[in-house]
């Protein structure tokens, strides 16, 4: 079954009984679709056309093991920024040689764990990351493969909170001091330079930005060159924007062969890290209504689902789309706020939002695949929402709604 379009024009087939996902697992749940995961992962890896090249899905976005496991089967690689990531994809069934490591702040531990189980290459973000990468790998008798994750200062053109390719922001190296530390790289006696990488942000919705940053990083790949510094592979990161409203980024088809226009005859091997693009538009979050609030001054629907369980609303004011996943409310339209339980008053998913609603409907969050569930909390003691993926006629469930119990495993009382 196939039940969200990559441009969100159809949330559920008929066939797909949302009351009986609800009844079966309970609300709030996360309901994925396997057919639309496999759709949009395809659709960058065609788009590419026999073009050398790997698609490196950003975990992040969605890291739950079902999801990894369907991506790792179609062949993809993986983005990391942690250890725990990169457990989720060795236990995924993921290939090691497949992954890519970013983040400004690996630990030495993470480091070790990668370096012994040979992923394709560390994304260096710090000039101490290099050092600290060489004098590992060198206690470990191996050889670092590393690409520098460069920051090109471009205007993403996002939300300030997700645009990571501004000089000012913590990521990557500057990219006027990044051929020093080629050089130094070059020295090194533990390390082997295999790439360049950067990522400007998420959630763009323009092919521009990704140009100007491809722009300055093939003006540094020429200048390697120049030294004799030569490269195996161009990352050019993720943050390919999805439809949430009435947004119209670029299909992953044409921004592809834009981004294979600029390449020109250079001959790397391309790689790019979606997240939100493969992921976001395949999931959605169902929640119940519990109650309704009349007052003065605004209508609050409360619902069953909260910022800790969906935080992408209170966090960055996004919006996402609220429809009723049972259509059979009689109810007049009313405008609405739909409120969380928790006691924040930033705890909203949509606010003045027109819809028919008694207590007990069940309403969708939509676009909610990416961002959702890994982003979750146990903010006001609340469980995690179990998350479960629709494949074909079957539903299954992809991980079990958090116990009570499980929210204090580990913590100890004091002794007297
Ligand atoms: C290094 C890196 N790669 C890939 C991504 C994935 O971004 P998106 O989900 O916008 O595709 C991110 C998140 O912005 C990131 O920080
Ligand atoms: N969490 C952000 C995206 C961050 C991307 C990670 N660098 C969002 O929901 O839009």
């Amino acid at each position: 079954m196939d039940f969200f379009n990559y441009r969100q024009t159809k949330l559920f087939a008929e066939e797909c009984a949302v009351e009986d996902i609800a009844a079966q697992f309970g609300t709030p749940c996360y309901v994925y679709s396997r057919a639309t995961l496999e759709r949009h992962w395809r659709a960058f890896d065609d788009a590419f056309k026999g073009y050398p090249h790997l698609i490196c899905y950003a975990v992040k976005a969605n890291s739950n093991l079902a999801v990894l496991n369907v991506l790792a089967r179609l062949g993809s690689g993986f983005d990391i920024v942690s250890v725990g990531e990169m457990r989720r994809v060795l236990a995924a069934g993921g290939a090691p040689e497949k992954i890519v490591f970013s983040g400004v702040g690996k630990r030495e531990d993470e480091i070790r764990a990668a370096l012994q189980v040979g992923i394709r290459c560390f994304n260096v973000e710090v000039s101490g990351e290099l050092d600290r990468i060489n004098r590992l790998a060198g206690e470990l008798g191996v050889i670092a493969p590393v690409s520098f994750r460069v920051n090109p200062d471009v205007d993403a053109k996002t939300h300030p909170y997700i645009s990571t390719g501004l000089k000012e922001n913590k990521f990557g190296i500057d990219i006027q001091s990044a051929i020093h530390e080629y050089r130094r790289a070059a020295q090194m006696p533990n390390i082997k330079i295999v790439g360049i990488d950067c990522h400007i942000g998420s959630q763009l919705t323009e092919t521009a930005p990704f140009l100007d940053a491809m722009d300055r990083v093939l003006a540094l790949v020429d200048q390697l060159q120049g030294e004799g510094i030569s490269l195996r592979h161009l990352d050019l990161g993720g943050g390919l924007g999805i439809c949430y409203r009435d947004e119209q980024p670029p299909l992953p088809a044409d921004y592809v062969s834009a981004l294979l226009d600029k390449l020109g005859d250079r001959g790397f091997e391309i790689m790019l890290e979606p997240g939100r693009a493969i992921v976001g538009n395949a999931g959605v979050l169902l929640t119940k209504v519990e109650y309704l609030k009349l007052t003065a001054g605004k209508n609050f629907a409360i619902v069953d689902a909260a910022m800790n369980d969906l935080v992408r609303p209170s966090l960055y004011g996004a919006w996402q789309a609220i429809i009723p996943a049972d259509t059979n409310s009689n109810a007049e339209p009313l405008t609405w706020d739909i409120v969380g339980p928790v006691c924040e008053t930033g705890d909203f998913l949509g606010k003045n939002r027109e819809l028919k609603i008694t207590p007990g409907d069940l309403l969708a969050v939509r676009s909610a695949g990416a961002y959702g569930f890994t982003m979750s909390s146990n903010y006001n003691s609340r469980p995690r929402p179990a998350e479960v993926m629709v494949d074909g006629a079957q539903v299954h469930l992809i991980r079990e709604r958090e116990s009570i119990e499980q929210l204090w495993a580990g913590e100890k009382l004091l002794p007297v």
